[in-house]
């Protein structure tokens, strides 16, 4: 058996800062995600005025309730989504003048039914380039609150925003969706958001947050269970056994979803209180799986269901397709690229059973893509080779060392 330690989620490392940001008092994070998204979005909560500690293990954060310290600023948000659609609601419920921008892929990726969402609550948003993209201004002076209706059916970071912002509005805010993906990212939000002390809720459709002030807390952040999924997966390719520690039942990450995914294709999984574990099978079974609710893994699934007995279909997971990269282009280039049979649709991808071969991964500066196809290349003979290996360093820097190290113990 080997334990493999998993850096912290990169999900609630962002809304702990961002709880942290606009709580009243000092909230003390354990084992933050050390990646770049995570120090992006500490930086982007500085450059705010916001004042944040870093030490080895251990952040602290000044909660300023009434919004940034400046009254102008200009926050750079790098590859990070969570920073580039959070911080500018918090921005907003601030006063002053504050620009956003992003790396060339961020700009790529949509915003649009957020900063529509923004500007129905009255705030000031200007784009400079195309509308509902990256870079864009906001003008700030609080946010009233009230009632509207939003679109997630492309990314639930629009609801999470703005459901994170909702408690620093004068009056709350009843939100209700017409569509919505990656629920399980929603249900942490709300949990966290409890932890913080504000009671937001969902009556079906409807989000009701109200106007109930956050309190600073001691929290200690899990482990990254999308970050996770690589290390299972090299499990259950390679029918050795795996153990995350830190991550158990009462885990707020649906990604750990994955594992479920992974029993269904005749891996041994046990769920604890405090772990999960994986043991692989001799040989992998085919399966059709919907991960709408679980879309990051849906990379780590396609590059392992080759080795399958039978084909290995993935639904309902359009919105990869605005991620980092197109994630179900990019999964069928590289499969292909390895000599194996998969086709796609709008919102699909199915994988048919093939020995890969040697090749190399076009990584499109995406982690997952980087990280997925080098857990493939675990039985690819000659293994594979990454175009991009440092695009790990958005979630988890140290994924090629931890790698190295499950090769050097299995004899790979
Ligand atoms: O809220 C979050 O922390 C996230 C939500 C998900 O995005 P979408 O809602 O865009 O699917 C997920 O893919 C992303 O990595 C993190
Ligand atoms: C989609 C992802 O990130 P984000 O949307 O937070 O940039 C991801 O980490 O797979």
């Amino acid at each position: 058996m080997t334990t493999v330690e998993i850096p912290g989620s990169k999900s609630i490392t962002a809304r702990a800062l961002f709880l942290a940001a606009a709580a009243e008092g000092s909230t003390v994070l354990r084992r933050p995600l050390l990646s770049d998204d995570s120090e992006g979005f500490a930086e982007g909560l500085a450059t705010l005025g916001y004042r944040v500690d870093r030490q080895p293990g251990v952040w602290t954060v000044e909660g300023r309730p009434a919004g940034p310290a400046v009254a102008e600023a200009e926050v750079f948000c790098r590859d990070g989504a969570t920073t580039a659609r959070f911080l500018p609601a918090l921005a907003a419920a601030g006063h002053g003048t504050f620009r956003f921008d992003a790396s060339a892929q961020m700009r790529r990726r949509p915003l649009g039914p957020l900063t529509g969402a923004l500007r129905e609550l009255g705030v000031e948003l200007t784009h400079e380039q195309a509308e509902g993209h990256h870079p864009l201004t906001v003008r700030a002076d609080g946010i009233k609150g009230g009632a509207l209706t939003l679109d997630a059916g492309l990314s639930s970071q629009f609801l999470t925003a703005l459901l994170l912002v909702g408690p620093l509005t004068a009056d709350g805010l009843d939100i209700t969706v017409t569509d919505l993906v990656s629920v399980p990212y929603v249900e942490m939000t709300l949990a966290m958001m409890r932890r913080f002390g504000n009671d937001a809720r969902r009556v079906g459709d409807t989000f009701h947050v109200p106007a109930q002030p956050y309190r600073a807390v001691d929290y200690l952040v899990e482990p990254d269970a999308s970050t996770a999924s690589y290390v299972l997966a090299a499990a259950a390719l390679t029918g050795r056994t795996v153990t995350v520690p830190g991550l158990g039942k009462d885990s707020l990450q649906g990604d750990l979803r994955f594992a479920e995914v992974l029993r269904r294709m005749g891996a041994d999984v046990d769920l604890g209180p405090d772990s999960v574990t994986v043991t692989g099978p001799d040989r992998l079974r085919g399966v059709t799986v919907n991960m709408r609710d679980i879309s990051d893994t849906v990379p780590t699934l396609a590059a392992i269901a080759p080795f399958a007995d039978g084909p290995v279909r993935i639904e309902d997971v359009y919105n990869t397709r605005v991620k980092e990269c197109d994630r179900l282009d990019a999964c069928e280039q590289n499969l292909r690229a390895l000599g194996v049979p998969v086709s796609t649709g709008r919102d699909w991808i199915e994988i048919h059973p093939a020995q890969p071969r040697s090749a190399e991964i076009a990584c499109h500066g995406d982690h997952r893509i980087a990280m997925a196809f080098s857990i493939a290349g675990l039985r690819t003979p000659g293994g594979v080779v990454l175009d991009d290996p440092g695009c790990v360093r958005k979630t988890f820097p140290g994924f090629h060392d931890t790698l190295a190290a499950l090769r050097a113990e299995w004899a790979l």
